[in-house]
């Protein structure tokens, strides 16, 4: 029986765009006997001998023989050729690929069992490992010859079998630790297709399981293994029908659980080495459930690789993990700093009502860097993309966070990484793993969670030999107790101050586009919901303390002119400040404010931009700055610390801060053909309150009476234009309508004359009493009757159908007149240029006519049925007359 067997397996990548699934799967079928693939080759089915024979047929070969030589057709025999046939050999005989693999694997056997006694020091390059030819060709292409520290102490361990608890610091080179040993162990175990799944690497972030997968495809390019990308999506049958083809899965736990519980083609019983990578994420309590039924239905007989920067030395959960006597592997254990080398850190201290103009003014002055900035929550994210968009920072602003569509997520990764100079705003979705290349600055704008989360975050920088600097934004109150926590943790953090005189503010700016965009002021809110939300849940009440935030000031600088209501703070704000005191009630008083000199017209110019140096400075560097600086006087400073007394911000000063900019939106100004500017008077302010308010001089503030007082004016006179207008319309339309009619009326005379009195006869005569019933009948026929009352009913039913035809058809007529004046002028034009136009033109006028015939036909009808009731009256003779006339008449 001939059966289609999958053979040799490439890797390579097939992206499902739609459901975000990338497969990686390529086979070579073999078409041959079942008995003869997986008797004679079984050893290692993927590798497959072909021969062509004379036929030029493609057959797997059967015996040992065979199998040395290709073959090709002979030559045709020339005339008089004795000589024997004998095949031509066009290739030496190529030793068994199998057989060298074979010898390959026992060699790496050896060497393996050997690198117990190897020192990791002495490890110089990746040449000194047991590692197959695939996996050092794939590696010196991709110019990875040196193994990194964590690589060495963790490949000598995993290569033998061990499992391994690995730690090291973020961009050290983790990722190749452990997929190569991955990639060894099912070499050695001469894995194919046909033994199913091998390996699994868990993740907790789409985006690392994407990059993970990327490295694997590079390292594991020469290797014959097929691997696939699980990380969630719609369509989850389509990865039915193919996961179960994979030798190797990269996958985030969610959707590696649902394939264990709801696809009955996927199998793990197969499975020698599960690999975690950032372990300390995968354990913790947020993944715990779908862990725990992950690891239920993995194999207890396994390899368990478990890597983090973080790592967890909790032994309930490596037990959990499954790991067999473990080997912990520190890489950076002695070293001072948990944070890499090239990495320098730094933090300043920022109000949270600040951080939005911090976060603007360090932007613009970081125009031709790569930074990538954190945020607590997605909505912050969200909104800070759209409004930077709005904004126009002349950099590219990209985002992403959790709540973002794949591909969109998938889109906005890779362009950031692409780019040289960016933005991206992130959540913590983009804090671990995430191998972005070269970028210059993190700025973590709102307080991580921890010093994990802030060790993770920093990581994005300073990857592998290459510099990077951190900034921490911390608002007073997190200052002391989170510099404390880092500092314990051994990470050397820099006070830095920022230069006040180059932070620009930009609220006023935003209140405008808010103003402007509806969706944009809901998001807003949405933003300033969310941020005291998460800071209200942070576990940590020593660092975060929701109710030292100014609402107020905290939602102005957000651009939105009235702070919106939280409720679940109201009641913590009681308990804090008493029955009827609360920070959303307090007078708006900025605490000591770091940012204190906020100038407004530095943001507009561009030759601000430079490399950011002089923008922050150590405390050193700041009397200097002092010096240097040239204050613009002119600039107007909202919160410019007061001496004393600090000046109170309210919304009339504010509002004449607006006026005073003369700040108009969405105005739109007409100008007619010479260019002159047209005034709608409907915009005027044409009222005597109006002139009078304009003409005294206003001494500070709104007023609101008089404004009333000028409001109910302007609305009067308002109505009393609109009114006017729309008696002026109406005029114009009667007008119309009237010039129309006549039109129609004429043309209709002259056309439709004769048709019209014919068919009114016809009408007449067909209404007239039959005269043989009026002078009574000599045999009249029942045919005669049938048709008569058929007649009649058929005249009745026309009638009725005639008037409601008539009712609708003015109906439309007036609607359509009504409705748009302007369209009338506009099919008068279409009139003369267009022919169609005039055929239907026409055809409506004859239309029209006819109408008009049968109404008149109508009239003429009710007269002479009029009449005809009169006949009655008339003496007999005198009816059989006029019958008779009638009667000629019709033939
Ligand atoms: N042996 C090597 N030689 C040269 N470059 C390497 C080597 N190993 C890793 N790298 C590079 O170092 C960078 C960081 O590697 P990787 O992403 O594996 O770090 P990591 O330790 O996993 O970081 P994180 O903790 O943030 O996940 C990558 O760009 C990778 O290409």
């Amino acid at each position: 029986m001939s059966v289609l067997v999958g053979s040799t397996v490439k890797m390579c990548a097939l992206v499902n765009s739609e459901d975000v699934f990338w497969w990686v799967v390529k086979m070579s079928v073999v078409v041959g006997s079942e008995d003869e693939f997986f008797g004679k080759n079984s050893e290692h089915p993927s590798h497959s001998v072909f021969t062509m024979d004379e036929d030029n047929t493609t057959n797997v070969l059967k015996d040992k023989e065979k199998k040395k030589t290709f073959t090709v057709p002979m030559p045709k025999k020339k005339k008089g050729f004795k000589g024997k046939k004998k095949q031509q050999q066009m290739f030496k005989p190529k030793p068994k690929q199998t057989n060298i693999e074979q010898d390959e694997i026992t060699s790496l056997q050896e060497r393996t069992a050997k690198l117990a006694e190897v020192n990791w020091e002495e490890v110089e390059s990746f040449d000194k490992l047991p590692l197959s030819k695939k996996t050092r060709l794939g590696l010196r292409e991709h110019k990875f010859t040196v193994p990194t520290k964590i690589q060495r102490q963790s490949l000598i361990l995993s290569l033998r079998g061990i499992d391994v608890v690995a730690a090291a610091k973020t961009g050290s080179g983790k990722t190749l630790a452990f997929v190569i040993p991955m990639l060894e162990l099912l070499y050695i175990r001469k894995w194919t297709n046909v033994d199913g799944l091998g390996a699994i690497i868990l993740t907790p972030v789409r985006e690392l399981a994407y990059q993970i997968f990327s490295v694997l495809n590079k390292v594991g390019k020469k290797h014959e293994f097929s691997a696939g990308l699980i990380i969630g999506g719609k369509d989850l049958k389509y990865e039915w029908s193919l996961v179960h083809n994979c030798n190797i899965l990269v996958c985030t736990p969610g959707r590696l659980l649902q394939h264990m519980t709801e696809n009955p083609d996927f199998d793990t019983d197969n499975v020698q080495m599960l690999i975690l990578d950032e372990a300390d994420q995968c354990l913790s309590m947020g993944f715990a459930d779908t862990m725990n039924y992950i690891l239920e239905g993995l194999p207890q007989e396994r390899q368990t690789l478990l890597f983090s920067a973080t790592q967890t030395r909790d032994v309930k959960d490596l037990v959990r993990a499954g790991c067999h006597n473990p080997v912990f592997c520190s890489a950076h254990e002695n070293s001072k700093t948990t944070t890499p080398k090239g990495l320098k850190e730094s933090y300043v201290v920022c109000e949270v009502h600040d951080k939005f103009q911090f976060l603007w003014s360090f932007i613009k002055y970081h125009k031709k860097h790569k930074i990538l900035v954190f945020f607590a929550t997605c909505k912050q994210v969200q909104y800070m993309y759209h409004i930077f968009c709005k904004l126009q920072l002349g950099l590219t602003v990209l985002a992403l966070h959790g709540g973002m569509h794949q591909l969109r997520r998938m889109a906005m990764y890779d362009d950031f990484c692409a780019k040289k100079f960016a933005v991206l705003f992130a959540t913590d979705v983009a804090a671990r793993g995430l191998d972005i290349p070269a970028v210059d600055w993190v700025l973590q704008l709102d307080c991580p969670e921890d010093v994990t989360t802030y060790v993770h975050r920093a990581g994005r920088t300073a990857r592998y030999s290459n510099s990077g600097q951190s900034l921490l934004v911390l608002s007073p109150t997190e200052e002391t107790e989170m510099v404390s926590k880092l500092t314990t943790k051994n990470i050397p953090i820099e006070k830095i101050e920022v230069d006040p005189n180059r932070i620009h503010t930009i609220h006023i700016k935003v209140e405008v586009v808010l103003s402007k965009y509806n969706n944009l002021k809901e998001e807003a809110v949405r933003a300033f919901k969310a941020y005291l939300k998460n800071i209200a849940l942070m576990k940590d009440k020593k660092v975060f303390d929701v109710t030292s935030i100014n609402l107020n000031v905290f939602a102005r600088s957000l651009g939105l002119g009235v702070t919106p209501r939280i409720r679940f703070l109201e009641k913590k704000l009681k308990q804090k400040f008493g029955s009827d005191k609360s920070t959303t009630n307090k007078p708006l008083q900025p605490q000591k404010p770091t940012l204190t000199t906020l100038n407004f017209n530095a943001g507009d110019s561009d030759d601000d931009e430079d490399d950011g140096n002089d923008f922050l400075s150590t405390a050193k560097d700041q009397k200097k700055y002092l010096n240097d600086l040239d204050v613009d006087t002119n600039t107007i400073i909202h919160e410019e610390p007061m001496k004393g007394k600090e000046k109170m911000i309210t919304k009339a000063a504010v509002a004449k801060k607006l006026l005073k900019k003369n700040l108009q939106i969405n105005t739109r100004i007409v100008f007619d053909d010479e260019g002159e500017l047209v005034m709608d008077p409907t915009k005027q302010q044409v009222s005597q309150a109006a002139r009078q308010m304009t003409a005294e001089e206003v001494d500070g503030g709104i007023n609101i009476d008089q404004l009333k007082v000028i409001m109910r004016e302007e609305d009067h006179i308002d109505k009393k234009l609109h009114a006017e207008k729309a008696k002026l319309n109406k005029i114009k339309r009667k007008e119309k309508a009237k010039k129309k009619k006549e039109e129609e009326e004429d043309e209709d005379m002259v056309e439709e004359d004769e048709e019209s009195e014919d068919d009114a006869l016809q009408t007449i005569i067909d209404e007239l009493p039959d005269p043989d019933k009026v002078f009574g009948s000599g045999g009249d026929s029942d045919e005669d009757e049938e048709e008569e009352d058929s007649d009649s009913e058929r005249g009745e039913q026309e009638e009725d159908s005639d008037n409601e035809s008539g009712e609708e058809d003015e109906d439309s007529d007036n609607e359509s007149g009504e409705e748009d004046e302007d369209s009338d002028s506009e099919t008068d034009d279409e009139e003369v240029t267009s022919e169609d136009e005039e055929a239907k033109g026409s055809d409506k006028t004859k239309v029209s006519g006819k109408r008009q015939a049968r109404q008149r036909a109508r009239e003429v009808k009710r007269a002479r049925l009029a009449q005809t009731n009169d006949l009655q009256t008339l003496p007999v003779d005198e009816q059989e007359q006029l019958a008779l006339f009638l009667l000629r008449g019709r033939t």
